[in-house]
């Protein structure tokens, strides 16, 4: 199903597990920091609402989506966190810059959860436009940031 279709910010609330003993990291790309902080603000918007306290959240930010790799092992390595949401927008440019970053850091945040024990969440946006990341950053397609923390509630709390 194409984001077209779903809305990203619609979740059962009932339907998940209270998170005010969950403790979360937040690493968040500056490139794009128009979306990004729109991602970020859904997350936090969210994993509030389900409970979680402010005091129990961390985050960190790096210069661009290629370094949220680094980022959330360092995070992972130096805090005791039971999910870590990475937020980062990659937007098409003129070269195949986009492609390689892409895939490094949907690589990378891959082996990080094979690598790891705790979860990390990949919330990151990569459109061909400014205006496809503004649709799903808060706009028409709501906010990927809100998906990305309910599915941090779930995976913090799998197998409970
Ligand atoms: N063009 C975008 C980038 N590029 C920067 C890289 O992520 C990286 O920071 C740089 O190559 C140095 O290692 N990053 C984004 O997050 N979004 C973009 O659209
Ligand atoms: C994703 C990118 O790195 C890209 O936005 C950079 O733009 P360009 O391909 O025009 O150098």
């Amino acid at each position: 199903m194409a984001t077209a279709n779903k809305n990203l910010s619609v979740y059962d609330k009932a339907a998940l597990p209270d998170a005010k003993d969950l403790r979360f990291g937040i690493v968040v790309s500056e490139w794009n920091d128009e979306i990004t902080e729109g991602l970020y603000s859904g997350a936090m918007e969210a994993l509030l609402d389900c409970g979680a306290l402010e005091s129990n959240i961390i985050r960190w930010n790096v210069p661009g989506s290629f370094e949220l790799t680094f980022g959330c092992k360092k995070l992972a390595a130096e805090t005791k966190v039971d999910a870590i949401i990475a937020i980062g927008s990659v937007i098409q440019g003129e070269t195949k810059h986009f492609d390689f970053v892409c895939s490094a850091t949907a690589q990378g945040i891959k082996d990080l959860n094979v690598l790891l024990d705790v979860p990390v969440i990949f919330c990151v946006l990569t459109d061909n436009t400014m205006e496809q990341a503004r649709e799903r950053s808060g706009g028409k397609h709501g906010n990927k940031g809100t998906e990305a923390a309910i599915a941090a509630i779930k995976m913090a709390t799998l197998g409970r």
